[in-house]
């Protein structure tokens, strides 16, 4: 049976979503090829949606040539500028001074003042374009990481849209958010943060009592009338005759006073499982107002068309999801007193699992509440975990024999008796169905008794999973996985194929590149010659020259800008002359504009992971670390370094607004900074991955032997300003060792905008002396 053609569009919208077209976007041009090819799909669907991309692509570039001839603006992109009025609007005082160390926790974001002041700071600023309209939620990341205390008071102008309502879910208010994130806060004891809120979009009054922890259901009533309650409250002043709990809020026009209200509605939009928790819109209306309450799918549909043009990486049906996981999480956290107290939970497991989860010793299973008849949900993609579990030694030692047994006790076929180096491999198995226990055979005293671990955290992002075992009971990071780099707000980064020209792709070849007698363009930024093997490998040839590029830049010396990107981020007078950057050799893929074959032998990074990986807790104050289970051959490649893709002057003002917080190490996007003339703010770009990021946000660094190098890949982008950075193994990589990579650091630059931490990569060759 041919498939139906709602789920063709659907797959072909999430195709294009991956590169940052949204649906509306997509939608007219797919009509139009649906049109031209007579309905026929399989031309639309071949290749990938390449003839469905490229049209997109001309349609936009055709739709910004026609913006840009109108406005006589030559600029595609917003200008800077856009963001600093914001800036200068409020009372926000000047740059903290930066003294972002390192904790000994992992990436874990610290606590940050209320939420609440920053909807309402962010909401009373002035959008006087649709454009700075849509930025505004990945504004959100930036406000809430500045701190601020103090709002605007200068009113908003008044639109058509005033009426308009903002949900801001735990993510917009504090960036990118786990589960276990939230519990983890929980854990911490803020209650005052990390729930939704809806605000209207004109003028918010702000209540400053609000930002104590566990003021529920507070009011205010702004001078133009427009009334906020903010927080999970337990007794909803407007409503207390639902059962349950209700969530945060109460939305007013903004003509009339509380007085006035004729009538109030509440809207449930989730729930959890059983009904015990609801989101629902508290609502009144007024005589005076013309607000009429929208239907909820149109609420939906434009928060997540929101959502796309901010982060463009939202799923549809996300905001629902978010809405119904918060009501799972407040279900959990509300019925944890009662789990603590259970006697059930016994055998001392449930001080060891995040605030909310619980161990069931009868069905050796973690669950979210006390009580599975009650709604709580399983966490599936969490192992089981017994007590009297050896820790497995981080390093060295491999030779605690233990056995693994299903949750009935009985012995896994093949996993008699084993060390740990093969046990992990068969954690990582698939055929383990997330069904594992691991016991030793003899416990060894001095050894702790408990381990967790999370079969995915990639969540099924990655072609393969990706396991995190937490051998020392250690917070679980939080951040947000993401398989692919998003820009932020002002990173000028585009991906258009007018843009790749005709002779630095290979449109006229077809099948593999590798295998023709003579190497295609693409082969050109890498001297005529491809930089891989035909299995995947880098040539040896082009690794040593990368390795010696990168370790002995005496030899090949430094590059330096006229006027250094990373020096006139810090935006202060101290800023100073550049202290030189890497010379480094490119890699060019071959891509859509490409007439190879999607197998292509020089399309190796953009396939993604193909090892397996895992994230461990490293015993040497590290934190959480990286490594491969299996052995890797040298020139192996292991994973980009994906994050949110942000300006240095971003960068420096995530640095200095989030002190004392825990960053991974951003990675700058300099390969060719010296070779250009003065870059733009929005061209000069870094990669940080501490909110949003995948896998390699964990490797460490260590001084010169690293096992892995970094190499700049260019894909979509011919500029170089963005480009991929994927990292490679220098060496053959035995199973289970650390993988780690020399992020360059120089101890000694203490103006540089990320504070080093104190390095414990146990290399001879140390630099980190302490000065
Ligand atoms: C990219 S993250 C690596 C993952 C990190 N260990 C974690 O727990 O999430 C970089 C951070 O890890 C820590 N780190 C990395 N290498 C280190 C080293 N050699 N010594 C001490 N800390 C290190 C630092 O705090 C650094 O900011």
């Amino acid at each position: 049976m041919a498939p139906n053609p709602k789920s063709r569009v659907t797959k072909a919208f999430e195709a294009m979503k991956v590169f940052g077209y949204s649906e509306t976007v997509v939608k007219p041009v797919l009509r139009n090829l649906l049109n031209l090819y007579n309905k026929n799909w399989k031309l639309i669907e071949d290749e990938n949606y390449s003839v469905l991309l490229e049209s997109t692509i001309d349609s936009e570039e055709s739709k910004e040539k026609q913006k840009s001839s109108l406005e006589d603006e030559p600029e595609e992109n917003e200008p800077p500028l856009k963001r600093s009025r914001l800036y200068s609007q409020g009372n926000h005082s000047s740059p903290a001074k930066h003294n972002a160390g390192p904790s000994a926790d992992a990436c874990t974001s610290e606590l940050q003042p209320s939420s609440k002041q920053k909807m309402a700071e962010i909401t009373t600023e002035s959008y006087e374009t649709q454009d700075a309209e849509l930025k505004r939620l990945s504004l959100l990341n930036h406000y809430q990481r500045k701190g601020k205390k103090q709002i605007s008071s200068e009113a908003s102008p008044v639109s058509e849209e005033d009426n308009e309502i903002v949900l801001l879910s735990d993510d917009d208010m504090r960036g990118p958010c786990t589960l276990s994130s939230h519990l983890e806060l929980k854990k911490r004891g803020d209650t005052s943060r990390s729930y939704p809120a809806v605000i209207p979009k004109r003028r918010l009054a702000y209540n400053s009592s609000l930002e104590e922890p566990n003021v529920m259901g507070s009011t205010d009533v702004s001078n133009e009338g427009a009334l906020v309650q903010y927080g999970f409250s337990d007794a909803i002043p407007l409503s207390d005759n639902l059962p349950g709990f209700d969530v945060p809020l109460a939305i007013f026009p903004s003509e009339g006073t509380e007085e006035d209200a004729t009538n109030s509605s509440r809207l449930i939009i989730a729930s959890s499982p059983n009904g015990e928790v609801k989101v629902s819109f508290v609502y009144k209306t007024y005589s005076s107002s013309d607000f009429c309450p929208p239907s909820l799918d149109a609420v939906f549909k434009r928060m997540e068309e929101k959502y796309m043009k901010s982060y463009r990486f939202s799923q549809p049906g996300f905001l629902l999801s978010l809405m119904e996981n918060l009501c799972k999480c407040y279900l959990t956290v509300g019925t944890k007193a009662k789990a603590v107290n259970e006697p059930s939970a016994g055998i001392g497991s449930q001080k060891l699992h995040p605030v909310g989860v619980r161990y069931d010793a009868t069905n050796h299973e973690l669950h979210f509440a006390p009580d599975t008849s009650n709604g709580s949900f399983k966490l599936s993609n969490f192992i089981k975990i017994l007590p009297q579990i050896p820790t497995f030694p981080a390093s060295g030692n491999r030779d605690i024999m233990c056995y693994m047994v299903d949750f009935n006790g009985t012995r896994i076929n093949g996993a008699e008796k084993d060390n740990t180096n093969k046990l992990l491999k068969l954690l990582a198995s698939s055929t383990m169905n997330n069904s594992v226990l691991v016991q030793s055979e003899h416990s060894s005293p001095g050894l702790r008794n408990s381990v967790y671990y999370i079969e995915d955290i990639a969540n099924g992002q990655e072609e393969h999973k990706i396991s995190l075992i937490n051998e020392f009971s250690h917070v679980l990071p939080v951040f947000k996985y993401i398989p692919k780099s998003v820009i932020f707000q002002n990173a000028y980064v585009k991906f258009l194929l007018a843009r790749i020209s005709d002779d630095s792709c290979c449109s006229n070849c077809s099948g593999d590149c590798l295998s023709q007698d003579i190497p295609c363009a693409c082969a050109g930024e890498t001297g005529g010659e491809f930089a891989y093997t035909s299995g995947g490998l880098l040539k040896e040839k082009f690794l040593e020259s990368c390795i010696s590029m990168s370790c002995e830049p005496q030899k090949h010396g430094l590059v330096y800008c006229q006027d250094c990107p990373l020096e006139r981020s810090k935006n202060n007078s101290v800023s100073g002359l550049c202290k030189g950057h890497l010379v480094r050799k490119f890699i060019k893929e071959c891509w859509h504009k490409c007439g190879c074959s999607r197998g292509c032998g020089n399309r190796v990074i953009q396939r993604g992971i193909a090892v397996p990986l895992q994230v461990f807790m490293t015993a040497d104050g590290k934190g959480w670390g990286l490594r491969a289970l299996e052995d890797l051959p040298r020139g192996a490649f292991v994973c980009e370094y994906v994050g949110e893709i942000v300006t240095n002057t971003e960068l420096y003002e995530r640095n200095t607004q989030t002190a004392g917080e825990r960053h991974t190490y951003p990675v700058l996007l300099d390969a060719d900074w010296g070779s250009e003339g003065v870059l733009k703010d929005e061209e000069a770009l870094c990669l940080d991955a501490t909110y949003y990021g995948n896998i390699a946000r964990f490797i460490n660094h260590r001084c010169y032997e690293g096992n892995l190098i970094e190499i700049p890949v260019e894909v979509e982008t011919p500029d170089h300003h963005y480009y991929h950075v994927a990292f490679f193994t220098m060496r053959k990589v035995n199973a289970l060792e650390e993988l780690t990579w020399d992020y360059g650091i120089d101890f000694t630059d203490h103006s540089h905008p990320v504070k080093a931490f104190k390095c414990c990569c146990g290399s001879k060759s140390c630099r980190d002396t302490g000065l």
